[in-house]
């Protein structure tokens, strides 16, 4: 029974993917502060899963351990069928996918027309193709659910509410530019300093992995794919641009970084393995920069204007905001507008890691209260 003290907890919450971001977002989830309109009914991994459709009794210490030793494999289509049985009038339910899976991707347009809303920082699908990307905006209108992806783009940073919003509002996008890898900023603000040399190139990444900042395989962030697919997300949202890109993020002019040797390689360890045999190739291009009294940023461009969407190793100037105001894994976005201009609207900040990205899923959890 509810109360005004004691809201009902009217949102039933289904987490799949309990790796860095997820295992952050339960526990951000849980430290909710009560009464709590959430209940977590479904956990999954990889490998098992439990559903209890009455809500999970779980706490930070145990959920683990429990999931760990769960009987039931995972099967997600069968979970999704599971919750389309608890969505019911005032009964909300949502997805919130934390994995990489472009499997559990593809069900998004079933999942929503179940009318179970999605959250999710995984960029698989509205990255995808034009195909993909329509049928979950068409599920998504068919049948009221939302779907949310703000930790998509620039993690908990606040890029795909403020581009939602000044087009809403009738604003005109010219063009949006940027470094958009937190794990690229990262690698960049620490390899290439200004200085001839500095530390090798792998033993970055190395770092930027451990940190949390890269994908499940790193070489989908040197390769430039990361920032392909983020630009991809962007463009999806200006009117201008909307079916510009037939086959997803593969259509966008990408620089990959990843020396072609290695493109292959299937496992991320076995990619950080075998890094260090190219750092030469690496500290040769940081010295022509610094030979150049400038810096290498790895940077993306959506120009509506000339139709321009690249991802790309830019060298700038020592003195350029680039060079001198970004640490971490910063990301820094700038949107050129018709009001924006000519100086425009900048978001920056640290844009991957755990804790942020969370908070990106959590900001856009929020939004269904
Ligand atoms: N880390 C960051 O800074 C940011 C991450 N993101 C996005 O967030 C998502 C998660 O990233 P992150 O937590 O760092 O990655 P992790 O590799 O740490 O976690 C992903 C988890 O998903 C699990 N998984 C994979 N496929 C399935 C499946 N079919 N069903 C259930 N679980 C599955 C994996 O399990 P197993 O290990 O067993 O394979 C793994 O635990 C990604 O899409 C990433 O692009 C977005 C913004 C920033
Ligand atoms: N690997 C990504 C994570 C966030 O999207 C990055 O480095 O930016
Ligand atoms: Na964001």
């Amino acid at each position: 029974m509810s109360s005004a003290s004691t809201p009902a907890k009217s949102i039933s919450v289904a987490v799949v993917g309990v790796g860095g971001v997820g295992a952050e977002f339960i526990n951000q989830l849980l430290a909710f502060p009560q009464p709590s309109p959430f209940r977590i009914v479904s956990l999954s991994s990889s490998k098992t899963h439990f559903f209890h459709p009455d809500g999970l009794s779980i706490t930070n210490d145990s959920w683990r351990s429990e999931l760990a030793s769960a009987p039931n494999k995972l099967d997600f289509p069968g979970l999704v069928r599971e919750l389309a049985g608890v969505v019911a009038p005032g009964q909300k339910v949502v997805l919130v996918d934390n994995t990489s899976s472009e499997d559990v991707a593809a069900l998004y347009p079933t999942i929503l027309g179940f009318g179970i809303d999605v959250i999710t920082p995984n960029k698989k699908a509205y990255s995808g193709t034009l195909q993909l990307y329509e049928r979950i905006l068409s599920s998504a209108l068919e049948s009221g659910a939302r779907f949310l992806n703000e930790a998509t783009v620039g993690a908990g940073l606040p890029i795909i509410s403020t581009l939602k919003d000044l087009v809403a509002t009738g604003d005109k996008i010219t063009k949006i530019e940027g470094v958009f890898s937190g794990t690229m900023s990262y690698i960049f603000n620490n390899f290439s300093t200004g200085a001839a040399t500095g530390p090798a190139f792998s033993a970055v990444v190395s770092v930027a992995r451990e940190k949390g900042y890269t994908e499940p395989h790193p070489a989908d962030d040197l390769n430039g794919a990361d920032v392909a697919r983020k630009l991809t997300i962007l463009s999806r949202y200006i009117p201008a641009l909307r079916g510009a890109l037939p086959d997803g993020y593969k259509s966008v002019a990408t620089t990959s970084l990843v020396p072609a040797a290695l493109a292959g390689v299937a496992s991320g360890d076995a990619f950080i393995a075998q890094l260090p045999a190219f750092d030469a190739h690496y500290d040769a291009m940081r010295a022509a920069a610094a030979a150049e009294g400038k810096v290498l940023r790895f940077v993306g461009v959506v120009d509506v204007l000339s139709g321009t969407i690249k991802a790309d190793l830019e060298k700038y100037d020592n003195t350029h905001p680039f060079a001198t105001s970004l640490g971490g894994s910063d990301n820094i976005v700038m949107f050129h507008t018709e009001r924006y201009s000519p100086r425009p609207l900048i978001v920056q900040g640290a844009g991957a890691g755990a804790a942020v990205t969370a908070m990106g899923v959590m900001s856009d959890l929020l939004k269904l209260v």
